[in-house]
């Protein structure tokens, strides 16, 4: 499986890198992660809708310079599915045996993903109601991705 996470922001947290550089080296067992990171728009604290909107639409357009017709899109969305980890490696395991094993998945930036990423998205998912910053949004991923794979090979791993 060949995955790519794209994800607006730049890490700049030192336990961050060495958590998710981590959780990559152990993945590297099972697939080809990718992180393709694309630089925030920066902003000022306050925007209208209007000028909100302008944002996430630039930060799209780098998005999509990453994107391929041939990948499944898994956008991290607070709205979207939740799904046990159980569920989640069910979801790889279907994709890879369906011949979609180029999955894409899309963090957004400070002010969430524009309506057109979200329109390009396969399957959004949801990692519970509550709001995460993108940084850390990224570990929480690897190591879910990790998991997963742990699971669909039988492997035993923490409940
Ligand atoms: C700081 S959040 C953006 C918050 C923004 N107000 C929104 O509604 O999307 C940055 C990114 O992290 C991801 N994220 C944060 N919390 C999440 C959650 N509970 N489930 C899934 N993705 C989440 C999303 O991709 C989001 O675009």
């Amino acid at each position: 499986m060949q995955i790519t996470i794209i994800s607006v922001g730049k890490l700049k947290e030192k336990y961050l890198i060495q958590g998710i550089d981590e959780y990559l080296k152990r993945l590297s067992k099972y697939a080809k992660v990718k992180i393709e990171e694309v630089p925030d728009e920066q902003a000022p604290d306050q925007l209208s809708e209007a000028e909100e909107k302008q944002v996430k639409q630039k930060e799209a357009e780098k998005i999509f310079t990453k994107l391929s017709t041939d990948q499944y899109v898994i956008t991290l969305e607070i709205e979207g599915k939740q799904l046990t980890s159980e569920q989640f490696a069910q979801k790889l395991d279907d994709l890879a045996t369906y011949g979609k094993s180029k999955v894409a998945f899309v963090i957004g930036g400070s002010l969430g993903l524009s309506d057109e990423v979200k329109q390009r998205s396969d399957l959004a998912i949801s990692f519970s109601k509550m709001t995460y910053p993108h940084q850390l949004m990224r570990l929480i991923l690897v190591e879910q991705v990790y998991r997963a794979f742990r699971i669909m090979r039988g492997e035993p791993y923490h409940k």
